[in-house]
């Protein structure tokens, strides 16, 4: 048979990976569809939505290392954009392909799904601004570099691409593509830069007396978490993430002393970072939500080690070119000992505090939630948090070794958590997935439930209904913060056909007791998902959520700058 552009694209995807691609189907990229499908590693999973398709993709790409979305020209596109916005946030290699007008209409015909001009390049532009790499194919020979070179870019960077199809080359006969090994190589640490920045690192950490290691959300993108506990076991300091990093390094570890996140930070993480006289921050990301409106910007001299840089702060000097792998591995060797600041704040480890039980036909709470939830965690488990209380709900969990945790905290795509813990499952299916989520955000991506029903996956959700939009609420307050109350267990419900697929199972609770119940039937209904709308109090929020709310409305509100 032929081997046409279709199928050069098809076999590239699956030999880095993919087994699952995730379509909304559109006049544009029939074809290709069909070329895709064909292909014997890769199963098609339809989304009810471009958006969903997207950050289904997005959330693939957290399992798995990359993922893939096709959608059509301009009407999907612009909607999957959103969540292209998000894997380029959060240094994720999601590949967007769209389907495009016949060429041979370009610059000649006025086209549907278009802006009914005679202009067929603003989308790649737009694509431009939101990958590092973006191309569009317009004849069929140029195919093989134009998909390799996208692809290259998509795993060295750790971003996503855009590849645009015109809906008559996908058929097109096509050469075959060379060994993989061409597009997957990644690019070794420059040897001299590497050599300079370890003996500089260690020199300058030799100099501090009380060193605490900060880790970032960019760890576990290039997969550096092995190397990085042998940097932490070589040294024998204290070691706090991010808000963002949760879930990339082990909480029960000896030297794990909480999530850094200025005065909402757990376990007491920040008065170990205050008394610390360097921190060693590793793929840290330093923004307004994560220093709680600049509150919490470390002040302490730096050693910061990125995806492929190191910067001292004295001297200071900066190293291009240095995998964060080849660092961590080369630094382990060479730092010594200095256990100074676990041994201080072993003093300072707060007692856990046991959530006390609430009385079971007691009004539901946010911490009765939270405290059952943890109860739920095992080292098979994926918890999903997303923006909201459920951010503060999520980082207060202690996870068990193994457990897994994702967060969206630089996009922060309200609704996240449903399309992207359908991509993750498909990729990850032997873990057990929870969504922690709010009634504002469910209400952004409910129609992907539907996918959950249609692929009969186990998802549990925990939807805290606590009557509209509280995190807005406690940043600054409004009428535009409350929404429409759905009865959520009875729409997911709504999704069950008779034609087939699994089961959402919609449960509601006002009362401890009653959560208790519904996550027994929840773990024990496997044909599909179960929804769990939990029912508390509209002023029922985290502490951590109010403190955050008014230094992040502080920040908001600083006038501009006279210069401006
Ligand atoms: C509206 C908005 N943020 C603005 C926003 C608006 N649109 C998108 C897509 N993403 C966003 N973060 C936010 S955080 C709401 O409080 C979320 O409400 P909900 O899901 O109900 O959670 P909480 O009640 O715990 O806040
Ligand atoms: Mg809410």
């Amino acid at each position: 048979a032929l081997f046409t552009v279709g199928d050069y694209l098809a076999e590239r995807l699956a030999q880095i990976g993919i087994r699952h691609h995730f379509i909304v189907p559109g006049d544009y990229n029939l074809i290709l569809l069909d070329k895709l499908e064909a292909h014997p590693a890769l199963t098609e999973v339809g989304c009810t939505n471009e958006l969903n398709c997207s950050l289904a993709a997005e959330g693939y790409a957290r399992a798995c290392g990359v993922g893939v979305c096709v959608v059509t020209y301009s009407v999907g596109a612009f909607s999957a954009f959103n969540g292209i916005g998000s894997a380029y946030a959060e240094n994720l290699p999601v590949i967007l392909v769209s389907g495009a007008p016949n060429t041979n209409d370009v610059d000649q015909h006025l086209l549907h799904h278009t802006l009914g001009e005679h202009d067929f390049i603003y989308q790649l532009e737009m694509a431009k601004r939101i990958t590092c790499c973006a191309v569009a194919i317009r004849r069929a020979a140029h195919a093989p570099e134009l998909i390799d070179r996208a692809i290259r870019m998509a795993l060295l960077k750790r971003k996503p691409v855009y590849i645009e199809v015109p809906t008559n080359l996908s058929g097109e006969a096509c050469a075959q593509p060379g060994p993989i090994s061409a597009v997957v190589k990644q690019m070794p640490s420059d040897a001299p830069a590497l050599d300079a920045a370890v003996t500089g690192a260690s020199e300058f950490l030799r100099a501090k007396q009380k060193p605490v290691i900060l880790v970032g959300p960019k760890v576990r993108r290039v997969g550096a978490e092995k190397v990085l506990l042998q940097l932490v076991e070589a040294i024998g300091c204290a070691v706090v993430l991010q808000p963002a990093a949760k879930g990339s390094f082990p909480e029960d570890h000896a030297q794990f002393a909480g999530i850094f996140w200025g005065q909402v930070s757990t376990l007491a993480a920040d008065t170990i970072v205050n008394w610390a006289d360097v921190l060693i921050c590793i793929g840290t990301v330093f923004t307004d939500y994560s220093t709680v409106g600049w509150t919490a910007l470390p002040s302490v001299p730096q050693l910061v080690a990125d995806i492929d840089s190191v910067a001292l702060a004295n001297p200071n000097m900066y190293f291009s070119h240095v995998q964060l792998q080849d660092f961590l591995v080369r630094l382990a060797e060479a730092v010594s000992w200095n256990s100074c600041t676990m041994t201080e704040y072993n003093r300072l480890r707060p007692d856990p505090a046991l959530g006390q039980a609430s009385r079971g036909q007691e009004r539901l709470t946010r911490k009765e939630v939270a405290r059952q939830t943890q109860l739920l965690l095992t080292p098979e488990t994926t918890v999903f948090t997303e923006t909201g209380d459920s951010w503060f709900n999520g980082i207060q969990l202690c996870l068990p070794a193994g457990a897994e945790f994702e967060i969206e905290m630089q996009w922060g795509h309200i609704g996240w958590t449903i399309p992207a813990s359908f991509g993750y499952v498909l990729a990850k299916p032997e873990r057990r997935t929870i969504l922690m989520t709010g009634d504002g955000a469910f209400q952004m991506t409910a129609q992907e439930v539907s996918q959950m029903v249609r692929c009969r996956i186990p998802i549990i959700i925990l939807l805290i209904n606590n009557r509209g939009y509280t995190i807005e609420v406690e940043i600054h307050d409004g009428l535009y913060n409350r929404i429409q109350n759905w009865n959520y267990a009875l729409l997911v419900e709504a999704f069950n056909s008779e034609e087939g697929g699994g089961r959402a199972l919609g449960l509601k609770a006002h009362t401890a007791e009653q959560v208790s119940e519904a996550l027994k039937r929840a773990i024990a209904h496997k044909d599909g998902p179960t929804l769990i709308e939990c029912n508390i109090h509209q002023d029922d929020c985290s502490r951590e959520l109010i403190t955050w709310g008014h230094f992040v409305a502080a920040a908001n509100s600083r006038v501009p700058a006279k210069d401006k």
